[in-house]
């Protein structure tokens, strides 16, 4: 196993990409981001949100009904698809210009909605990033791992980790389940945690950035839209994982002395992405 890549200054400022001062919105990348359902259109609210602080042009949401109004209301700047269903998704029936999507956050696993998914990954060769019940649902359908685009980036937490790849019997396992999976799939797994790895193949990266404090709700659902932020910026997929992991820890080292690790919340998160982009620069 080769030794993990230490993910720092020196390692982001490789990868990251200034601003084109004639840049306009209509090129700088639009990010679709799917998910939600009864009770948890926060978590699109907030990968909607982070998409947007972290630099595409467009984000749109695709949501249950009854997260239109709360969209619309909570992020001005985001643009709403609804699917047919109240509740939950249904039907992703999109016909919308995008270059990358983010699917997963607060979507629920009702038979419906993953039905959905299935018929969506059959369809789709755009970018893509597989977070929270997205990643449940193709633990509980291992075949349809296969539909994913090579170099599909998944964001699992280490108990949705465990549903994709099984119990591991220590930290050197998991880590070895993590890259055989990633090698058998083609795909780019950000192992979250404390601290959080990126498995590309036999290459292994680790961060620098982060801290306790976010060991609080929704923290992982602004990930996703940022690194989905980063995919539609035309960064390579890889990059995108990296700078994604990064900027999201940086924020809440900025952040920490003033909201200390408890009341520190994942909205910090997106209000610091702004900070953590401008240190880049010093
Ligand atoms: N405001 C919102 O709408 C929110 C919606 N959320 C959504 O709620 C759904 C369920 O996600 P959850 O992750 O809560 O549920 P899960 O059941 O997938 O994971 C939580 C369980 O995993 C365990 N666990 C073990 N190791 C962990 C680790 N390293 N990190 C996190 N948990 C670990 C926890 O103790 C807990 O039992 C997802 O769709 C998610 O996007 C959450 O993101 C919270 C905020
Ligand atoms: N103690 C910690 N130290 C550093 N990072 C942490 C810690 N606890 C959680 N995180 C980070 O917070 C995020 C949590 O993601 P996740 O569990 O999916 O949250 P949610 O589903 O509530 O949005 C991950 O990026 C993880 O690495
Ligand atoms: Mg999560």
């Amino acid at each position: 196993m080769n030794s993990p890549i230490a993910i720092d200054r020196n390692e982001i400022l490789k990868r990251y990409k200034t601003i084109d001062k004639y840049t306009h919105k209509g090129i700088q990348g639009h990010a679709l981001i799917i998910g939600g359902s009864y009770g948890k259109v926060g978590a699109v609210s907030l990968s909607a949100k982070a998409a947007l602080r972290t630099g595409c042009g467009l984000t749109t949401v695709f949501v249950p009904q009854c997260g239109y109004e709360i969209l619309q209301i909570s992020v001005p700047e985001v643009m709403v698809v609804t699917d047919d269903h109240e509740k939950y998704i249904s039907e992703i029936a999109l016909n919308l210009d995008v270059d990358a999507i983010g699917i997963g956050p607060g979507m629920g696993q009702k038979m419906a909605t993953q039905k959905a998914l299935h018929d969506f990954l059959s369809n789709n060769s755009l970018p893509l990033v597989i977070d929270a019940d997205a990643l449940n649902i193709l633990s509980h359908n291992p075949s349809w791992i296969a539909l994913l685009p090579p170099k599909t980036i998944l964001t699992p937490h280490y108990k949705e980790l465990e549903r994709l790849i099984g119990k591991w019997h220590s930290d050197e396992d998991k880590l070895g389940k993590t890259i055989v999976f990633s090698l058998v799939n083609q795909v780019v797994v950000v192992m979250k945690g404390a601290p959080t790895y990126i498995v590309d193949g036999q290459t292994i990266y680790v961060n620098t950035t982060g801290n306790a404090a976010l060991a609080t709700a929704g923290s992982g659902d602004v990930l996703t839209g940022m690194i989905t932020s980063l995919l539609a910026q035309s960064y390579k997929t890889i990059d995108a994982a990296i700078l994604g992991v990064y900027l999201h820890g940086l924020t809440a080292d900025i952040a920490l002395p003033e909201t200390g690790y408890q009341s520190f919340i994942a909205s910090d998160i997106i209000a610091n992405i702004g900070k953590a982009y401008l240190s880049l620069k010093k």
